[in-house]
């Protein structure tokens, strides 16, 4: 499927083979998409247009944990886990991204999928996963509660490397970013340091921004582009919610990927977004390079590199450009939904997105 930068769009950096986030060595992607039923939203019955992401950092090895940071943009969201990133700087298992209403199901289920692929004494690894969220209310039945453990079994048992799915798949199924049909994107960045090369990935599930606000290659887009609104205002009003997952195989510490993620925000700020007052805009950042054994007393993980300020910019650069890049993805790949209640959400019009960005001079 085309992507941002095949229609032209100008990103500055060096993207991996794929630009995605499993150029990260080891980082495997899977979704699971719900999509049923169209009409009346009965609550129980739908439309269902829902679904769940799983990343998982060292793929189906599951026997070690990952340094990991944190980042809060706006709080009102769910990233469980958190707690003991912070606390310890790394967690075990995948870190999912679904619906808010599903929250709970996918915790659980994930929980009892890792109880299923680990000895019992890393049992302990799975107690707390690492579930993210946005809320996709308007075009889905969140209220009918629709993903089962079934669909986790699948976003986890179906994650591959390779291309990512993005759009409206998995956990980014069912959402609006800048009222326009949102989604999951990805992008990555090399980052050379000294003889050395890192990769920084991005993958992000936007539901996030006022269409007035939407910039792309630092062009007022949403502006240019007022028309192609939702076919109910509600759906377009205070929409502000994106969870952002970075991985890298530089090996950081979790303050250094605390860090890191928080140049996640100065990403999702390239893009037009201003953070509003309901926005769940949370950031993750996890090091593959940088691991402990599950049930390893090991309390802190220090990093075998001693990273200097520029080497540590060319990772936050990598992290706010291809933040940037996975959000212009995420809009690239969407596509024009229909779903509850007859509501239409229309995709970016790309030929159109084309000829405005060429007439400010940002086609390349
Ligand atoms: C219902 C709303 C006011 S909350 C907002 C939604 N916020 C989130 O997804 C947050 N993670 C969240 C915050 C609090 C509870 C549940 C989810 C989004 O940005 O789409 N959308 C608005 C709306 O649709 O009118």
């Amino acid at each position: 499927a085309l992507r941002a930068r095949d229609l032209g769009i100008p990103f500055d950096g060096e993207p991996g083979p794929l630009n995605a986030i499993t150029d990260v060595t080891g980082v495997l992607v899977g979704h699971s998409t719900l999509i049923k039923g169209t009409g009346k939203r009965v609550v129980g019955e739908g439309p269902v247009r829902t679904g769940v992401t799983a990343v998982l950092p060292r793929g189906r090895d599951l026997s070690r944990m990952v340094a990991a940071g944190r980042a809060v943009i706006n709080g009102t969201g769910e990233m469980t886990g958190s707690w003991l990133i912070d606390e310890t700087g790394y967690f075990g298992g995948p870190v999912m991204l679904t619906g808010t209403t599903s929250v709970g199901m996918v915790h659980h289920a994930t929980a009892r999928w890792l109880r299923d692929r680990l000895p019992p004494s890393q049992w302990i690894a799975g107690l707390i996963p690492v579930v993210t969220e946005t809320l996709d209310s308007h075009l889905n039945d969140v209220w009918g509660f629709h993903v089962q453990a079934e669909h986790v079994f699948h976003a986890l048992d179906s994650a591959q490397g390779g291309t990512v799915a993005e759009g409206n798949v998995g956990g980014g199924t069912g959402m609006i970013a800048f009222a326009f049909k949102g989604g999951i994107g990805t992008a990555s960045r090399r980052v050379p340091i000294g003889e050395s090369s890192y990769t920084v990935g991005v993958l992000l599930q936007a539901n996030h921004g006022k269409r007035e606000d939407l910039l792309i290659a630092g062009v007022p887009v949403g502006r240019e582009i007022g028309d192609l609104m939702p076919t109910r205002a509600q759906a377009a009003a205070d929409k502000n919610s994106l969870v952002i997952i970075l991985a890298t195989d530089a090996p950081l510490t979790a303050t250094q990927l605390r860090r890191l993620a928080r140049r996640a925000a100065l990403g999702v700020g390239r893009g037009g977004s201003i953070g509003g007052y309901m926005s769940g805009e949370l950031a993750l950042a996890f090091s593959t390079g940088n691991t402990v054994a599950i049930g390893q007393q090991q309390q802190t993980l220090t990093s075998p590199t001693a990273w200097h300020g520029e080497a540590l910019n060319g990772l936050f650069k990598a992290a706010v450009q291809a933040t940037e890049e996975a959000l212009v993805n995420s809009l690239v790949a969407a596509e024009t939904m229909t779903g509850a209640d007859g509501l239409t959400v229309f995709e970016l019009p790309e030929a159109r997105l084309q000829s405005v960005l060429k007439r400010y001079n940002r086609l390349s």
